[in-house]
């Protein structure tokens, strides 16, 4: 076994000892990018080590990331195949989801598709979508704060679904369809994910494909539905501006290969942005909650800048306060801890060690964002990183930085997220409104007046959020409430009126 491995494993770096066949995966804890980022202090910015059968570099180091993930980005720019979905890489013809695809064709064009709608989300397109769902959120907090973390999720998922198809209401499936597809694609998820032989038994002895095929049959009829609804009402010329309405007025112009294709990539896209943005912002609760100074600070900010009304996207260039604490929730609780895992193409070689063509390649953003050079005391929150002269990530001008855009959070050369823009945006306009409203607070038990503790685990999948928590939203005065509620109502009247007057239109053309 260790002239076979020493063939072929990645070598010249340092890692920890191997076992045969299953390797290191028993070390690891349900959150094992802690492990991850331990070997890392241990072993330094590259190491090697081998699990569930396959070999992994593990980077915990910038500079090392770019040189191969940017810089080589040819070879580095592919992706393991999750194993208990069917084709995640896409190179049979599944077409689904686009950002575990392989570097094929598919991704290619579905990428350079997506491309486009994102970078068209500017904070015109949005047409205040986001400002919308900020004061249906918050006046539904007034009245049931118990289920804020299905709110804020939910919340989310109405930006998207209305982006993609000009309808929230079916923000509910969709928050469970990306539920279902996060934990089928974590190695936390089925044992088949880890056990990967069990996958390939046959179907009557197959509980874990059995049940995926029901998941992803479900999935792709909720998507097909979305879009043939759309369809419907845009042939009727009900369908006001959204993703889904401008894939069906290219028709045959689109570069997606029709309906099949399209329904996916439209699905896909509303979907990648639920957790993305429901899950930090209940982390930036948690920060506001265990760091109220910040708090303070940002709604000082909040109110000198919005004289009184929450902030909206033009707001963006004065909210320096409020942008150094959503940047400094994503380095202290990285969303994606592990970061994406590419997959290298063709042997290669660097500083004096081989990597073997089919390792995996781990950006693993919890220890990048623990460099202590770059964030000096980086367990504790500190947003003034962000803020003042002397730290090391202080940049200027403060109307532009901080930006979340840019971050190692969002990935690595050609495979980087492409919702950089649409999250800073959505998470601006989101967690201001939080501070606008309500100051936020432990909550406290009732018998004994003792705090409620918020434990700092998270959920142990791909993109994280924090564990079940309790807290306070209090509002932060009568005056405020009663614009909380007033501002929904507006709103609203303002929604209905706005949607009438356009099928009124459409139906006397
Ligand atoms: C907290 C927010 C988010 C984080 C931390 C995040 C992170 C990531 C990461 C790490 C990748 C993989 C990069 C790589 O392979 O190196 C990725 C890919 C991707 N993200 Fe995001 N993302 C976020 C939000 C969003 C949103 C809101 C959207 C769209 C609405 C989005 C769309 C995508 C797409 C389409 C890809 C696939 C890119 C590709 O494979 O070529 N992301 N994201």
């Amino acid at each position: 076994y260790r002239r076979w491995n020493k063939a072929n494993s990645p070598w010249g770096f340092p890692g920890p000892g191997l076992i045969p066949y299953i390797g290191h995966v028993h070390d690891l804890p349900e959150c094992f990018w802690l492990k991850l980022a331990e070997w890392s202090y241990k072993y330094g910015g590259i190491y090697k080590t081998r699990m569930i059968g396959w070999n992994f570099v593990i980077i915990s180091d910038e500079s090392i990331a770019n040189d191969l993930l940017v810089k080589r980005a040819k070879i580095y720019s592919d992706r393991p195949a999750v194993p208990s979905l069917i084709d995640s890489k896409s190179n049979h013809g599944m077409l689904s989801y686009l950002p575990l695809m392989g570097r094929n064709q598919a991704w290619v064009r579905q990428r350079k598709w997506a491309h486009s709608y994102l970078t068209q989300s500017s904070a015109i397109k949005y047409k205040g979508i986001m400002e919308f769902e900020v004061k249906r959120l918050l006046f539904i907090l007034l009245s049931d704060s118990e289920k804020f973390s299905f709110h804020i999720e939910n919340q989310a998922s109405k930006v998207m679904c209305t982006l993609a198809f000009d309808d929230p209401s079916f923000s509910p499936q969709m928050r469970m369809s990306a539920w279902g597809l996060l934990t089928q694609m974590s190695p936390n998820g089925p044992i088949t994910n880890v056990l990967t032989p069990l996958w390939h038994l046959p179907l009557f002895l197959n509980p874990w494909k059995r049940s995926e095929l029901v998941r992803r049959g479900i999935q792709q009829a909720f998507w097909m539905d979305l879009l043939n609804g759309a369809r419907e009402k845009w042939q009727a010329g009900q369908l006001r501006p959204c993703w889904a309405r401008q894939y069906l007025e290219l028709g045959d112009k689109s570069p997606l290969l029709g309906d099949f294709e399209g329904h996916s990539a439209l699905g896909m896209l509303a979907l990648v942005g639920v957790f993305t943005v429901g899950g930090p912002t209940q982390t930036y609760l948690i920060a506001m909650i265990q760091n109220p100074e910040w708090m303070v600070k940002c709604q000082e900010e909040i109110d000198r800048i919005c004289e009184g009304r929450p902030p909206t996207l033009h707001d963006y260039g004065n909210l320096p306060v409020l942008r150094a604490c959503i940047k400094e929730t994503f380095r202290w609780r990285s969303p994606v801890p592990t970061g994406v895992a590419h997959e290298l193409e063709a042997d290669d070689y660097y500083r004096g060690g081989f990597i073997p063509k089919g390792t995996r390649v781990i950006p693993l953003d919890w220890a990048m964002m623990r460099n202590k050079a770059k964030y000096p005391d980086p367990e504790n929150y500190h947003p003034e990183r962000w803020l003042e002269p002397g730290w090391p990530t202080y940049k200027v001008p403060l109307t532009e930085f901080p930006t979340i855009k840019g971050m190692s959070s969002f990935g690595w050369g050609i495979r980087a997220c492409l919702g950089q823009t649409l999250t800073q945006d959505a998470l601006v306009v989101l967690c201001g409104g939080l501070m606008w409203a309500f100051n936020v607070k432990h909550k406290t038990d009732p018998v004994t007046g003792a705090i409620i503790p918020i434990s700092p685990k998270t959920t142990a999948e791909v993109i994280t959020k924090p564990l079940p928590f309790e807290m306070v939203f209090e509002p932060r005065s009568e005056e405020r409430k009663a614009t909380i509620v007033s501002n929904w109502l507006e709103a609203e009247a303002k929604d209905t009126k706005e949607r009438h007057e356009f099928l009124r239109a459409a139906s006397s053309h």
